[in-house]
């Protein structure tokens, strides 16, 4: 099939290479030149692993990129890859979606035949048939229902293994109001369906699929963070929170994953997703008691790793390292990573910050360009008072004469990754 793809960051590179790997002829559209000019010379302009050998075997062939929203005509479908931020006040911004959906009905005002919209940005329930939908009627002169439908199709993929995740999903949810939409996402998705092991296919409601997308997120992020409060529980009775939780994860009902207790989530999802789906359930009068406890438990864990540390001393003058940077190990993403919250903290505290990661040190530089920074773990160490450990490359399991170089060896773990050995005051956040 001929489609196209508005936007192409992580999801938008992603879905087209793996659309044209499964045998459709795809577009990208994208306002970023450098972008556009990335993927048509075979470069994917995000690093995923696999994401590189998919866009070099495709580009100029079932793959190509463009600037411009007239190539769309010859497509029977777009995908909207757009951001979808976080307002000040949590609340979703819409506005790279507003844009993109008055360019695409402005485009598609130019169309003969029929043509499907899917939402595969993360939206809060109604934006695709309440804000979407009638800003490309009002574009495109035509009524949604009639010369085009909208749909939504929500994307769990995550960093790091976006491509494994895409092309063997646990779960396809596709959301349409009319058959002629949901025959077209089936036709799309066929291929997928017949490689993938077995995904469920989920028919539903527009914003059905959409709420999906936020309970996934929200379920998972507080999952975590319930964890870290029974684990932070644990740690007052002197109990082992890891055994405790790896035992519950044995329990099907509770299943093992996202049960790893320690510094709390962050990335560019999780922390706006919940803010965004917080925010709409109080523009409607609700109020999500657990999930913004979730949030607030998760605020509190890089505060409490301080607490640790000075528990020992006083952090002022004090040379501290910070390992990992990055939101999560294999990426160089620091987006909502608690290291942000931790370096502030300890600079705060009139600290002296040595910050290191494999591969996130210039991100972070950006964030904090006082800060030092070294190209190895050993070199942060030495010298420093304390270590405290944000993110768990496993790099840092294998860290040990290492230790040796400190001027104290206090080292304090957020992500039970180092191995415990004597001679160092260790201690885990949780
Ligand atoms: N990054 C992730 O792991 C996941 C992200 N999502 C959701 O997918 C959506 C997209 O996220 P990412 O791919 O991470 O964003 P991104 O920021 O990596 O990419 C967005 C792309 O859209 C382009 N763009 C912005 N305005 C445009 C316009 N008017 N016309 C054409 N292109 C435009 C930008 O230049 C950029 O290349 C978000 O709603 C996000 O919540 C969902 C699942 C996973
Ligand atoms: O909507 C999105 O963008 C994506 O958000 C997450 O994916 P991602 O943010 O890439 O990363 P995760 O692997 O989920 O980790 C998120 C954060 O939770 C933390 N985490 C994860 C698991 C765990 O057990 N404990 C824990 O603290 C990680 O360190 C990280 O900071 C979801 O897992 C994806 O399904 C979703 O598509």
């Amino acid at each position: 099939m001929e489609l196209s793809i508005v936007g192409s960051g992580y999801v938008g590179t992603t879905l087209a290479a793996c659309f044209a790997d499964l045998g459709h002829d795809v577009v990208n559209v994208d306002i970023d030149e450098d972008i556009v000019e990335s993927l048509n010379a075979g470069a994917a302009p995000i690093h995923e692993p696999g994401l590189d050998e998919l866009v070099e075997r495709y580009a100029g062939d079932r793959l190509r990129a463009t600037t411009d929203y007239d190539e769309i005509l010859d497509t029977d479908a777009t995908f909207l890859a757009l951001p979808t931020p976080s307002n000040e006040d949590g609340s979703i911004d819409l506005r790279a979606m507003q844009a993109a959906a008055d360019a695409l009905g402005e485009t598609l005002s130019k169309k003969d035949g029929y043509h499907l919209v899917v939402t595969k940005s993360t939206v809060t329930p109604t934006t695709t048939e309440e804000v979407i939908a009638p800003r490309i009627e009002e574009a495109s002169g035509k009524t949604v229902g009639e010369e085009f439908d909208v749909g939504m199709n929500p994307e769990f993929l995550r960093e790091g293994t976006a491509v494994e995740d895409f092309l063997d999903p646990d779960k396809i949810v596709l959301g349409a109001n009319t058959d002629r939409a949901f025959d077209l996402l089936d036709e799309i998705f066929a291929p997928l369906v017949e490689r993938a092991d077995d995904p469920a296919v989920v028919r539903t409601g527009i914003r059905e699929a959409e709420m999906i997308k936020y309970a996934n997120n929200a379920f998972l992020a507080s999952k975590i963070s319930l964890a870290n409060d029974l684990a932070n529980i644990c740690k007052e009775f002197g109990v082992d929170s890891y055994e405790v939780l790896e035992a519950i994860g044995l329990d099907s009902r509770i299943g093992s994953s996202f049960l790893a207790a320690g510094l709390g989530w962050g990335g560019s999802c999780f922390p706006k997703d919940t803010a965004a789906i917080i925010a709409a359930a109080r523009s409607r009068g609700y109020e999500p008691r657990l999930l913004q406890a979730a949030v607030d438990v998760n605020d509190q864990q890089p505060l409490r790793m301080l607490d640790l540390l000075e528990d020992r001393f006083d952090p002022a003058g004090k040379r501290v390292a910070v390992l990992g940077l990055s939101f999560k190990p294999g990426t160089d993403d620091i987006r909502e990573s608690r290291a942000i919250p931790l370096i502030d903290a300890l600079l705060d505290a009139g600290a002296t910050v040595v910050g290191y990661d494999p591969v996130a040190t210039d991100n972070m530089r950006e964030k904090f360009p006082d800060i030092e920074y070294t190209s190895t773990a050993a070199a942060a160490l030495e010298d420093a008072d304390a270590a405290l450990v944000a993110t768990d490359w496993d790099e840092f399991a294998a860290l040990d004469d290492e230790f040796d170089e400190m001027r104290e060896r206090v080292v304090i773990d957020g992500r039970r990754i180092v191995t415990r050995r004597d001679g160092l005051d260790y201690e885990s956040l949780v």
